[in-house]
């Protein structure tokens, strides 16, 4: 097991520069999910740490050693990659043992290693057979045992569950917290699924555009949301974002107008911010209610339901918002009667479940909801 520490680091490729400056540390025996829209660098940094790409500025150290010109092989590290890479002419048993072959460990040790990892994947009885043989799930257990066998100090996984399909990434995905707490050995997880971030990780870093937006656990990034992008990153639907101006603040709660008019509060301390400045309205769909437009006496925003997408468990209703052009979602539960097409309706939420981001995209601090971060996260 082992820590990993990352300080200044900066890739360019020719003139384009593709990580911008990173300063991360991973404590030994975590698991941590690097996730980010494609193009934003979380696959470049993990080969950086691999040992496959050269940095252009910075400083890594693994398990407290300096590891940059570090060969790969001597670094303590196991890559799992998307495409599970396997040789098609070895058996199971000799494609997970191969890297400990070349490294000249006796053939005991390498049968006692593979059988042992066989046995946590649950592959003991497919140990014989060519990769061709298996199916793509257990191709990528074979994948992860071939690492396992190696027993690295730290893992890294590439997108190693993109080509399963949806049933077998989510069996995989709770194989694979298995898999975390039995062995306790520190995870780098790349995706760009935020299910599998919050799911997988203890401690979630979102990346964009080669810089990190936010490090924190699955909770906070998702009840404390730094800014505009962490809060539309995760979350499906995604957090509804309407364009508004400050009308003042008492308290910590704010009042705003949206452009369409309505003006509502948000539990938001906007003291930072002038009177009349443009800010973001930011509300989750699901903390969204419709109600009737007579229902007008507490406030709310007025809209006309202009989709709804039935789902089973729930239903989306699409919301036109008077006087703007956004629509916005709002998650009803499955169980109620839907929102008919074309209803004039009254959005409703509770201050408290709002959020408010200024002109620069930060999100401004909120007392409330950060009472409710419990102590201990995982
Ligand atoms: N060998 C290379 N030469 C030049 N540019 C590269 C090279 N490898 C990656 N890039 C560029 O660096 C940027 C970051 O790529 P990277 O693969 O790290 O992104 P990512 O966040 O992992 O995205 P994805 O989820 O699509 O893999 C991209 O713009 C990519 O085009």
């Amino acid at each position: 097991m082992a820590s990993v520490r990352l300080h200044g680091i900066k890739k360019n490729y020719g003139d384009n520069p593709v990580i911008k400056g990173i300063d991360l540390d991973i404590e030994d025996g975590r698991f941590v999910v690097f996730v980010g829209p494609s193009g934003c660098g979380k696959s470049t940094l993990l080969r950086i740490i691999a040992g496959l790409e050269d940095v252009t500025e910075g400083e890594l150290e693994i398990g407290g050693v300096p590891s940059l010109g570090v060969d790969p092989s001597k670094r303590g590290i196991a890559m799992v990659f998307q495409s599970y890479a396997l040789y098609p002419h070895m058996t199971v048993a000799d494609n997970m043992g191969f890297a400990l072959k070349l490294a000249k460990v006796p053939k005991e040790e390498i049968a006692d290693r593979v059988r042992r990892a066989a046995e946590i994947l649950q592959i003991a009885h497919l140990l014989e057979r060519k990769p061709k043989a298996l199916s793509g799930g257990q191709r990528q257990r074979v994948a992860i045992g071939r690492a396992i066998v190696r027993k690295p100090e730290v893992f890294l996984f590439d997108e190693p569950l993109s080509n399963l399909d949806a049933a077998l990434r989510a069996q995989t995905r709770v194989e694979l917290a298995r898999l975390h707490r039995e062995l306790a050995t520190t995870m780098i997880y790349v995706t760009h699924d935020q299910v599998e971030a919050m799911t997988l990780g203890q401690k979630i870093v979102v990346f964009n555009g080669g810089r990190i937006e936010q490090v924190g656990t699955p909770f906070e990034l998702y009840e404390r949301p730094a800014n505009l992008f962490v809060a539309g990153f995760l979350g499906s639907p995604r957090m509804n974002f309407l364009e508004a101006s400050l009308v003042g603040e008492r308290g910590a709660i704010a009042t705003v107008r949206l452009a369409g008019g309505a003006q509502v509060e948000v539990a938001a301390d906007a003291t930072n911010a002038a009177v009349g400045a443009k800010v973001t309205l930011g509300v989750r769909p699901e903390h969204l209610r419709l109600q009737p437009p007579e229902a007008g006496e507490g406030g709310g925003i007025p809209g006309t339901v202009g989709l709804v997408e039935y789902l089973g468990d729930v239903t989306l209703a699409y919301v036109q918002v008077e006087g703007m052009p956004e629509m916005v979602a709002v998650k009803c539960n499955g169980g109620q009667p839907a929102p008919a097409m074309g209803a004039r309706v009254l959005l409703a939420f509770e201050p408290q479940q709002a959020y408010l981001f200024g002109a620069d995209g930060a999100a401004m601090p909120a007392r409330e909801r950060s009472a409710r971060i419990p102590a201990a996260a995982y």
